[in-house]
């Protein structure tokens, strides 16, 4: 059977869609999966390096911009659909899933055309543009949170939770324990799947509030492209045992790695934490639609399983208490990193991939 995978470009997007990928291809030998997505997504760099095919087509928003750029999306998305017709004439998949993001819509609409089973993920609390619009073409719509099920038709919406990637799964099978080198205390910060200039920049502003906690720092910092050489000088400026890296490829074992994480509070980074229960300090993104990240994190606030700083308040000062504070209190993380695992939802890609396959029967 053949599965054609649409959407992605930020991580948030793509990594569900490959957890689903990883559960339909080990379901039956001979099936397949084929991803679409747009040159500058974060796919084109993630897909090829896994082994997964990947078609690329024109697709932009089309949504709060002017006129003229607005034409002009529309226009690519015009392009983008026929690119999509093409390729489902030539892959011709038995099911297409869109998991947000531009690449999503065309694909989608180019499955109801086709009269191909087609549904939709969302990961978020506060569904996206292009999902809200899918949902009327979608034959099932897959949510990650109670929250959403509000913005989608009735009777064919299901809770699924976020699928998530097995690197990720077996961790949690495995406990997730760290086998120690060290008697350190290790902090992991990253700013979702392009890393997070605001955050960045305040750990620079971190670093000399941190006292005598330095000597039992080890911390790993993902910062994406940009900021790279500035939060290494600035940890070696101060005198800091730290791995400064643009992206980590290996989050499962970043994730067992940290007694504690820094991160903005992006939905399939939630996902991923519960699952590994880890301890958190969310800083939200404070531009995210519909401010959705800051809902995302207190959720996990309100079960006791992450601390919230918004972006407004946050100075290097408030945060380096924040850490030094959890750093002295282990049990208070263990407590976090437990109530986190409550909320995990371990089941999504199983759960969506037998959907399917059951809606291709009827
Ligand atoms: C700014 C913005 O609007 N971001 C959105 C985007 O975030 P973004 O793409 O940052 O998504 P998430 O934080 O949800 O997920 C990040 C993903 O990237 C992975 N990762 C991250 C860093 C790294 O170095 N290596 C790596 O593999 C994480 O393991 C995770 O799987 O999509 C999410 C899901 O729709 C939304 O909830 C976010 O609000």
């Amino acid at each position: 059977m053949k599965l054609l995978i649409a959407g992605g470009g930020t991580g948030g997007h793509l990594f569900p869609g490959i957890a689903v990928a990883e559960e339909f291809l080990g379901r039956t030998k001979g099936n397949e999966v084929l991803f679409v997505g747009t040159w500058k997504g974060i796919e084109a760099r993630v897909l090829p390096k896994l082994g997964y095919p990947l078609e690329c087509i024109t697709a932009a928003g089309i949504r709060g911009k002017g006129n003229v750029a607005r034409a002009k999306g529309l226009a690519m998305f015009l392009y983008g659909y026929a690119q999509s017709r093409k390729i489902l004439k030539e892959f011709r998949p038995d099911l297409v899933l869109g998991v947000g993001g531009y690449a999503s819509a065309p694909a989608l609409l180019a499955a109801k055309g086709m009269q191909i089973p087609r549904f939709i993920h969302e990961q978020n609390a506060i569904p996206g543009f292009t999902n809200k619009m899918l949902a009327t073409v979608a034959d099932q719509v897959f949510i990650s949170l109670e929250e959403s099920r509000k913005f989608f038709p009735e009777g064919r919406t299901l809770l699924t939770g976020n699928p998530l990637r097995r690197q990720i799964l077996e961790q949690v099978v495995d406990g997730g324990a760290d086998e120690r080198q060290d008697d350190a205390f290790h902090l992991l910060v990253f700013g979702g799947s392009s890393g997070a200039h605001r955050i960045n920049l305040t750990l620079a502003e971190v670093l000399p509030f941190l006292g005598e906690a330095k000597g039992r720092l080890r911390i790993t910092h993902q910062t994406g492209e940009n900021d790279l050489e500035d939060v290494t000088a600035a940890y070696e400026e101060h005198g800091f045992q730290a791995d400064a890296v643009p992206f980590i490829d290996g989050m499962a074992d970043a994730y067992r790695w940290a007694d504690l994480i820094v991160c903005r509070a992006g939905a399939t980074t939630i996902a991923e934490i519960t699952a590994c229960g880890k301890p958190c300090i969310f800083i939200p993104y404070p531009h995210a639609v519909d401010d959705h990240q800051r809902r995302n994190a207190e959720a996990l606030l309100k079960c006791g399983a992450g601390l919230v700083i918004i972006e407004k308040e946050l100075t290097g000062e408030l945060l380096a208490r924040t850490i030094r504070e959890l750093m002295d209190d282990p049990a208070k993380l263990r407590a976090m990193g437990d109530a986190a695992k409550g909320l995990a939802r371990l089941a999504a890609a199983q759960t969506i991939v037998d959907e399917m396959l059951k809606a291709k029967k009827q």
